[in-house]
C-alpha cells in the first residue's frame, strides 16, 4: 500500500496519489487524509482556452516616463514679460493688477495712475509686491493735467503688453457713447506715450466706448506709421457673460465657449450660441432672451451699482483672461480669443472677431464660421449701429494726431 500523503511533501506522484485516493463516504475520512488535503496546494479548475484569462499586456512606459520626448524636457519655459496697467489704481485696475501679477509670464508689472486715484499707484504696487510670485511690481503716479508722453518713459519702455482701463465709467442713464469725448482724450495721451516708448507692445483697450475708442487709436497709430493691429479692444467680458448665462445647461462654465462678435455696446454685441456644442442645444425660442441678457449685462451692473461705477471685478477677470492669452501667445503658446480690432471679415473696418495670439501679437484672424438664420439677421442689425460708432472713431483720428 502506498503511504498516505505527508503534508509538506509534494512530489508529482504523491499529488497524483492524493487526488486518486479520496476515501469514500462509506469508509469515512481519516484525520490524516483531511490534514493532507488542507495542506496540499489547490488546483485551479481547468478552463477551456476560450475562457482562460489572457495574459495582461505589459504596461508601456510613456516616452515621458522613459525620459524621452518633448514633454520629458524641463518644464515649459515661462515668459519674462513687462506689463503696464494704465489706470491701475482704479476699480478695474486694482484687481486686474492682482491677476496679472499672478501670471507666471509676468516678470515686471507697472501700475500707473493719476495722483487723484482712489489709492496711490505706489500703494497698490507695494501691496502687490508682497505676493509670492515672480513679478516685480512698481507704481508710477502722474499729476492731473500732465502729459503721459512727458512722464512715462521708464514705466513704458520695454513693455510687451499695456492694458488700459484708464477712463470714466458710466452712470445709470448714460450710454457708453456718452463717454467718448472724455475717454478718447485720456486714451490718446496714453497711446501717444506707448507709440513713443513701447511701439511694439500690444495695447489692450478696456476704456469705453470700445467701439469708437479702438478705431480712433488704431487709426492714430497707423497715421504715425505704426501697426494698427497692435491695438485691440477687450470684449472678453461679453464672452465670459455669454458662457455664464448658458451654464444652466449640464456643462461646467469653463467648458462653454460662446464666441461673441461685432462690438461692445447694446445690439452690436452678438453671441454666436450656435457655435458652442452645449449652447447650440438650447431651444431656438429661448435664444433672443439670452442674447438680450448678454447685450444688457453691462447696464444691469451699472444699475445695480447705483451710480457707483460699472463692472469692475468681472471686467478684471475678463481683462486678465485676454492679457494672459496675449502673453501666452508671445511666449509661443498660441491662444484664440474674440477681440475687437481692425478687420476684413465683414464690410466694416473694425469688428470683434476670433483672433489667434502668437509670437508677434495677432498672428491670424479666423473666419466667422457658420451663422444660423437668427444670427445672420442679427449681424445686419449689428452692422447698422457699429458703422456709426466706428465712424465717430475715424473722425476723431482725422482731427487729431499723436
Ligand atoms: N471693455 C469692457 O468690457 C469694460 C468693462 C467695464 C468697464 N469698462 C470701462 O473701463 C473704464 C474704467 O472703469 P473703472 O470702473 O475702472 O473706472 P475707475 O474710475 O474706477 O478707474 C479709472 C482709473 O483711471 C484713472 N485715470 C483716469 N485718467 C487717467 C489718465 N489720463 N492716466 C492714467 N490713469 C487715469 C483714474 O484715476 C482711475 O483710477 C471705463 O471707461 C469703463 O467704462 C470697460
Ligand atoms: O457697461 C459698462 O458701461 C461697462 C462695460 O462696458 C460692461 O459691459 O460692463
Amino acid at each position: 500500500m502506498t503511504a498516505p500523503p505527508t503534508p509538506g511533501r509534494s512530489s508529482a506522484s504523491t499529488t497524483r496519489a492524493r487526488t486518486r485516493r479520496r476515501p469514500s463516504r462509506r469508509t469515512g475520512t481519516s484525520a490524516r487524509w483531511r490534514r493532507a488535503r488542507r495542506a496540499r496546494p489547490r488546483r485551479r479548475p481547468r478552463l477551456s482556452p476560450r475562457l482562460r484569462p489572457r495574459p495582461r499586456p505589459r504596461r508601456r512606459r510613456s516616452r515621458r516616463a522613459k525620459g524621452k520626448g518633448p514633454r520629458a524636457k524641463e518644464p515649459r519655459k515661462t515668459g519674462e514679460f513687462k506689463v503696464c496697467v494704465c489706470g491701475g489704481a482704479g476699480g478695474i485696475g486694482q484687481p486686474l493688477c492682482l491677476l496679472m501679477a499672478m501670471d507666471p509670464n509676468v516678470k515686471e508689472l507697472c501700475v500707473f495712475d493719476l495722483n487723484v486715484a482712489m489709492v496711490p499707484a505706489q500703494g497698490v504696487a507695494t501691496d502687490l509686491g508682497h505676493l509670492e510670485k515672480k513679478a516685480a511690481v512698481k507704481g508710477y503716479v502722474m499729476e492731473v493735467g500732465q502729459k503721459p508722453v512727458d512722464n512715462l518713459e521708464e514705466c513704458l519702455t520695454g513693455c510687451h503688453l499695456v492694458l488700459i482701463p484708464a477712463g470714466m465709467p458710466r452712470k445709470p442713464g448714460q450710454t457708453r457713447d456718452d463717454l467718448f469725448k472724455i475717454n478718447a482724450d485720456i486714451a490718446k495721451g496714453i497711446v501717444e506715450a506707448c507709440a513713443k516708448y513701447c511701439p511694439d507692445a500690444m495695447l489692450g483697450m478696456i476704456v469705453n466706448p470700445v467701439n469708437s475708442v479702438v478705431p480712433a487709436m488704431a487709426e492714430l497709430y497707423k497715421k504715425k506709421g505704426l501697426d494698427p493691429m497692435k491695438i485691440v479692444g477687450i470684449t472678453t467680458l461679453d464672452v465670459v457673460r455669454a458662457n455664464k448665462f448658458v451654464v444652466r445647461l449640464p456643462a461646467p462654465p469653463d467648458r462653454v465657449n460662446v464666441p461673441v462678435i461685432g462690438g461692445h455696446a447694446g445690439t452690436t454685441i452678438l453671441p454666436l450660441f450656435s457655435q458652442d456644442k452645449h449652447a447650440k442645444t438650447i431651444d431656438a425660442e429661448k435664444i433672443p432672451d439670452l442674447d438680450k441678457h448678454v447685450q444688457d449685462a453691462g447696464t444691469d451692473v451699472v444699475n445695480a451699482k447705483n451710480g457707483k461705477g460699472s463692472a469692475t471685478l468681472s471686467m478684471a477677470y475678463a481683462g486678465a483672461r485676454l492679457g494672459k492669452s496675449v502673453l501666452a501667445g508671445l511666449a509661443g503658446q498660441r491662444r484664440t480669443e474674440c477681440a475687437y480690432c481692425k478687420s476684413e471679415i465683414t464690410d466694416l473696418p473694425y469688428f470683434a472677431q476670433k483672433v489667434v495670439f502668437g509670437k508677434e501679437g495677432i498672428s491670424k484672424v479666423l473666419p466667422l464660421g457658420e451663422l444660423n438664420e437668427y444670427e445672420t439677421k442679427r449681424l445686419e442689425e449689428v452692422k447698422v449701429q457699429l458703422k456709426g460708432e466706428i465712424e465717430s472713431g475715424l473722425k476723431y483720428a482725422e482731427e487729431n494726431s499723436l
